[in-house]
């Protein structure tokens, strides 16, 4: 069979650490992958010059993943159509409010035998509701898309310390091959089939990361953390419960579940924005900007969209948690109440 043709959509903070992993994987594994890797990247002026000449002169993504050198055989592309021609696996590594407009300029352009995997952890929304960032790539596309999502604080993987991930595919065959793809001794892949649990549990890790980073911002202690952290897995397994029936608990146990979200509510962005909410009177736009520099908090958006749905299903009361954090990203709800949310909780009646 003809060694298949992989791009990255995507060259963020993760877009950037993956494309290091999967860069040097098709050179070692050639027979199945070509060794050429199209990166879409949006383009942006960094020091006077653009950031795709630089990554491709210098190999390595100075503005979201410095001091990492990157593989000489991933190409940054501007363009995003250049990027993705002759693609048989697309991989999709962006924030998740770009990836409609990106898709849309996809549409009818890609192979129809590609297959797509996102790396995304957010959620879409449509006149139905919340939908997973996987199908809305399927459902735009027509074409089949798995995820992969874990542990994984993209700088930690950049440096090679060890860690596990979590492949959703529903068909064995593709769940090998994106293993192939992805796997290196410093970053382990599962692969299982349960793929709506992989990405629900990725994209909701990200909300309880800002409790997290709250119940830091006040100087509570690491048992107020820890109840932030179980109080957070029973609203996402609830959550999974009832939106995507026939979710499995036992995928809560692999690295998308449980491992994703001690690893952010300790280590991730989004804990670091819960801790500045608290600290300062700063909007979410500002802190963004001026904490992360380009980079994107994907949590406060993934509640402010779950909180529409359930208001909208007369839901509310039955995710306080979620709730409540949306309400203090929004400055609706005072810091201080937090702790009354957690002490209330319906998991204590
Ligand atoms: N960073 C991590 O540690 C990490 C780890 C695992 C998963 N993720 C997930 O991966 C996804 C991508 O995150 P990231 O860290 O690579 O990105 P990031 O937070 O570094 O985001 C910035 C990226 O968005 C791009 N961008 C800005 N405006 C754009 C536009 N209009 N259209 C298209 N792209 C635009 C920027 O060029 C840059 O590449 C997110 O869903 C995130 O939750 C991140
Ligand atoms: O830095 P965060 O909060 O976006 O989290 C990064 C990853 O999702 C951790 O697995």
């Amino acid at each position: 069979m003809a060694p298949k043709t992989v791009s990255i959509v995507g060259s963020g903070n993760w877009g950037s650490a993956i494309a290091k992993i999967v860069g040097n994987n098709v050179q070692q594994r050639n027979d199945v992958f070509s060794t050429i890797i199209n990166m879409y990247m949006y383009e942006e002026m960094v020091d006077g010059k653009k950031l795709t000449e630089i990554v491709n002169m210098q190999h390595e993504n100075i503005k979201y993943l410095p001091g990492v050198k990157l593989p000489e055989n991933v190409i940054a592309v501007p363009d995003i159509l250049e990027a993705t021609t002759n693609a048989d696996i697309l991989i999709f590594v962006l924030p998740h409010q770009f990836v409609q407009k990106i898709c849309e300029q996809l549409k009818g352009k890609i192979k129809s035998s590609a297959i797509a995997v996102s790396l995304i952890k957010g959620f879409a929304i449509n006149e139905k509701g919340i939908q997973l960032i996987s199908h809305q790539i399927s459902e735009i596309l027509s074409i089949p898309c798995c995820v992969l999502s874990g542990a994984n604080l993209a700088g930690e993987v950049a440096n090679e310390q060890f860690c596990e991930t979590t492949i959703g595919s529903k068909n064995e065959d593709t769940g090998e091959l994106l293993r192939q793809l992805f796997e290196t001794p410093y970053f382990r892949c599962a692969v299982v089939q349960d793929t709506d649990t992989v990405e629900v549990c990725g994209a909701l890790k990200n909300v309880v990361a800002i409790g997290a980073g709250i119940v830091d911002g006040m100087g509570s202690g690491d048992n107020t953390k820890a109840a932030v952290q179980r109080l957070g897995l029973m609203e996402m397994i609830k959550f999974a419960e009832i939106f995507f029936p026939g979710s499995k608990t036992s995928t809560f146990f692999e690295s998308c579940g449980i491992a994703d979200l001690v690893a952010t509510c300790h280590g991730g962005r989004n804990r670091l924005l819960g801790e500045n909410v608290v600290k300062s009177d700063k909007t979410i736009h500002e802190l963004e900007k001026e904490i992360l520099k380009g980079q994107s908090f994907q949590g406060p958006l993934v509640a402010k969209e779950i909180y529409g749905m359930l208001k909208d299903k007369d839901m509310l009361s039955r995710f306080p948690l979620f709730v409540a954090i949306h309400l203090i990203c929004d400055r609706k709800m005072d810091t201080k109440e937090f702790i009354s949310c957690l002490r209330n909780h319906p998991e204590h009646m």
